[in-house]
């Protein structure tokens, strides 16, 4: 797939299978190939430390890819983004797998444990991605991306203030979240003041993914 992957994503949950990932996103024989091997990687690098629920593996084409390819319906011109937490690298993994040979593409993989850092520099070795990698906390960064994201990183109050430096610089927050995301918003609100627009997941049935702009410190948190 190449640039584009937006206009072709036909809504549909649950893809259970590669192909039907293919089929729902449209991607290349090659990103298939990438994100097969990624899920391989996944499931072999979690046998020896934390990176996803074990339980959460055989629904990885749902769960874990579908998951994050989404952001790309929300941001389909965008070439630079930074994920906060990346982790297991979702989504940014996934994201660098569906933009790599788009020009201009760098995805910022932000993730303040050197153990997940080093199994996030396999991967990207592995797959040659369009990637940076940066140990250290995502509030400690001065980076300039036109999208900063983050799954499972840290309730919203605290999220925000990870992501304050990203948005301070002309970014545009598309956070993936979970069923308590209006009390986390309500949290968020007696410290931050902003504007936020709701958008239901496509993978999740519970979750939502938050758009966060204007955003002001009312109190430190
Ligand atoms: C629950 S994991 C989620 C990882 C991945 N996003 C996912 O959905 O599988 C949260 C990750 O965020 C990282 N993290 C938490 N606070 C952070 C911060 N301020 N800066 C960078 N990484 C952070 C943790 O080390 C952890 O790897």
């Amino acid at each position: 797939m190449s640039a584009n992957l937006a206009p072709q994503i036909v809504e549909q949950l649950d893809p259970v299978d590669g192909p039907a990932f293919q089929r729902l996103t449209g991607c290349t024989d090659a990103q298939l190939a990438d994100l097969t091997r990624f899920q391989a990687l996944l499931t072999e690098w979690n046998e020896v430390m934390n990176l996803v629920g074990p339980a959460t593996l055989p629904t990885y084409w749902n769960r874990h890819a579908w998951d994050s390819a989404q952001l790309l319906k929300l941001a389909p011109d965008a070439r630079t983004w930074a994920d906060l937490g990346a982790g297991a690298g979702l989504p940014g993994v996934v994201l660098a797998i569906l933009l790599k040979g788009t020009p201009g593409a760098k995805i910022h993989l932000v993730e303040s444990m050197t153990k997940r850092c080093k199994f996030l520099r396999a991967v990207a070795d592995a797959l040659d991605l369009p990637v940076e990698i940066h140990n250290a906390r995502a509030e400690e960064l001065d980076l300039k991306v036109e999208i900063v994201t983050a799954r499972a990183c840290a309730p919203m109050v605290r999220l925000l203030g990870y992501a304050q430096p990203y948005l301070k610089r002309g970014a545009t927050a598309w956070f993936l979240k979970g069923q308590d995301v209006a009390s986390e918003l309500a949290e968020a609100a007696t410290y931050w003041k902003f504007e936020s627009d709701l958008r239901p997941s496509l993978s999740d049935p519970r979750g939502q993914i938050v758009q966060v702009k204007g955003l002001k410190s009312v109190r430190k948190v």
